[in-house]
């Protein structure tokens, strides 16, 4: 069953479908609208479709079947309508290396503000903005191509947040970068969601899926199924037909069930801070219960 949040969808896939020239369909029947200011983590084995369904949703791609509606109105693929698209929608791809094309990092993150026609010092503030977000100001007049992969992976992260998009959309965002950049990244990606932007990540990490997500978007051979993600990561059916690993949060809940510390239809622990908070509260006289076991 699909899960649909209440709302509208700022962007939505309807029965969309695409083959790659000379080839099988890679997607077929995809429904799947992101709503204002959640979090969905796609999930799916190598070669499932996610960076092909990512493309579809920024415009990068064209439907061979169904179609893309941005605030409920069908897509025109003609220049106004994908300028009108990728002002609301940005995508950044999961090799840095596609994106980055500018002399130095602050020329390629100026390079899509200047495109929208802003105020010199607006340009600068977002900027400004953007690279302080992503950590990387000190690289600021740095050639793209001296950056470690990390730092060029920031960089392509920091472009499109100073775009300022209503809906962000990440290609594996976190691969390459270390344990740091990746809390960096979490904690910019929670404040944009907090500011009300859309956000969807393509990730083999299921522990990073169920920590940071609202949604998950699973494609497995059976097709696309959305869902609230501490739902759809327990369901095991799923995670084998994706070949997911079940999340740690979901094993330690299915611990805590079995001994009755969790009822049927409590979520368990999103991070293992939740759950030495919970623990903390669980072991002390006159403990709360399980309740707020997810918080922390
Ligand atoms: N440009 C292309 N031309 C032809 N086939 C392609 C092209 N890009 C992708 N494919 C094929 O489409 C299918 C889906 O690829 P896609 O990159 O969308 O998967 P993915 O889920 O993002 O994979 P991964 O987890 O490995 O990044 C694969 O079978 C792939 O070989």
């Amino acid at each position: 069953m699909n899960h649909s949040p209440a709302g509208r969808a700022v962007v939505e896939l309807v029965e969309a479908g695409y083959a790659y020239e000379d080839g099988p369909a890679v997607l077929s029947g995809i429904g799947l609208g992101l709503m204002e200011g959640r979090s969905t983590a796609l999930l799916g084995r190598n070669g499932s479709g996610k960076t092909t369904l990512l493309r579809l949703l920024s415009g990068g791609l064209r439907p061979a079947t169904g179609g893309l509606r941005l605030h409920g109105e069908p897509v025109t693929y003609d220049r106004a309508g994908l300028t009108r698209l990728r002002t609301t929608v940005q995508l950044v791809v999961q090799d840095p290396d596609d994106q980055l094309f500018a002399a130095s990092v602050e020329q390629d993150v100026s390079f899509g503000p200047m495109n929208l026609g802003l105020s010199e010092n607006e340009v600068r503030a977002r900027v400004d903005e953007a690279l302080a977000a992503m950590d990387i100001a000190a690289l600021r007049d740095r050639p793209t191509h001296l950056l470690s992969y990390g730092q060029r992976k920031r960089a392509a992260i920091a472009g499109a947040v100073a775009m300022r998009p209503r809906v962000l959309i990440l290609d594996e965002p976190t691969a390459g970068l270390d344990p740091h950049g990746q809390e960096r990244l979490l904690e910019v990606l929670g404040r944009l969601r907090a500011s009300g932007t859309t956000v969807v990540m393509a990730t083999h990490d299921v522990d990073l899926a169920l920590r940071w997500a609202d949604d998950a978007a699973v494609l497995s051979p059976d097709g696309l199924r959305t869902g609230p993600v501490g739902e759809l990561l327990s369901d095991q059916a799923l995670l084998d037909s994706a070949r997911l690993r079940r999340p740690w949060g979901t094993a330690v809940a299915d611990v805590l069930r079995a001994h009755g510390l969790l009822g049927p239809s409590d979520e368990g622990p999103r991070t293992p801070e939740a759950l030495a908070a919970w623990t903390r509260r669980a072991t002390t006289p006159g403990h709360e219960g399980v309740a707020g076991l997810t918080r922390g």
